[in-house]
């Protein structure tokens, strides 16, 4: 076979596994739907060069989280079917990197798309421009994040001392 006919082979394999997860994936077929909404949305919209960056990177952050966390759950079902705490890691932190891919997802599009909807917005977010507002989301993050980590180490003591 040609380089290129390799080549070629090669992306119709990709395609297949994108197949495959939207097949079998609820999730990638949310991903979709609401990923197809939101570009059609920003066609209509009068977004700025880094807001359909933002956009377009959000998307293709949570379906490529999507498809690796597809990908993490066949080996695993490849290698047991039984119930393995090291399985059930794999999983867990395989859909944990969905989740935060999809929840930075849902806070830019609420960023790119307030602007548009919602014209009447508080007098100090139109003054300081929508990054400032972004930037107020930062304490949020860090809260969640400090809870998290409380949480890992509180359970990492517990199972230290058993
Ligand atoms: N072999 C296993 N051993 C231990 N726990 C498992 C195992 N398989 C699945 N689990 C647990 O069940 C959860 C769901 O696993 P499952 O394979 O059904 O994924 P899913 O629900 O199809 O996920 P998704 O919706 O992302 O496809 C995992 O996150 C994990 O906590």
């Amino acid at each position: 076979m040609s380089g290129f006919g390799k080549l070629l082979k090669s992306f119709s394999y990709a395609i297949e596994g994108m197949m495959h997860t939207l097949n079998t994936q609820r999730n990638m077929r949310i991903h979709f739907v609401v990923a197809f909404f939101a570009m059609l949305l920003a066609l209509f919209l009068d977004l700025s060069k880094l807001e359909l960056i933002y956009l377009f990177f959000s998307i293709v952050l949570v379906v490529s989280a999507e498809l690796f966390n597809t990908a993490i759950e066949a080996v695993v079902d490849l290698v047991t079917r039984d119930y393995h705490p090291l399985a059930k890691i794999a999983k867990d932190v395989a859909a944990a990197a969905v989740l935060l891919t999809a929840v930075h997802a849902v806070i830019v599009g609420f960023f790119v798309f307030t602007d548009k909807f919602f014209p009447l917005q508080p007098r100090h977010w139109q003054t300081t421009g929508w990054m400032t507002y972004y930037v107020s989301f930062i304490p949020l993050g860090l809260l969640v994040l400090l809870l998290i980590s409380w949480r890992a180490y509180v359970r990492f003591k517990r199972n230290n001392q058993t």
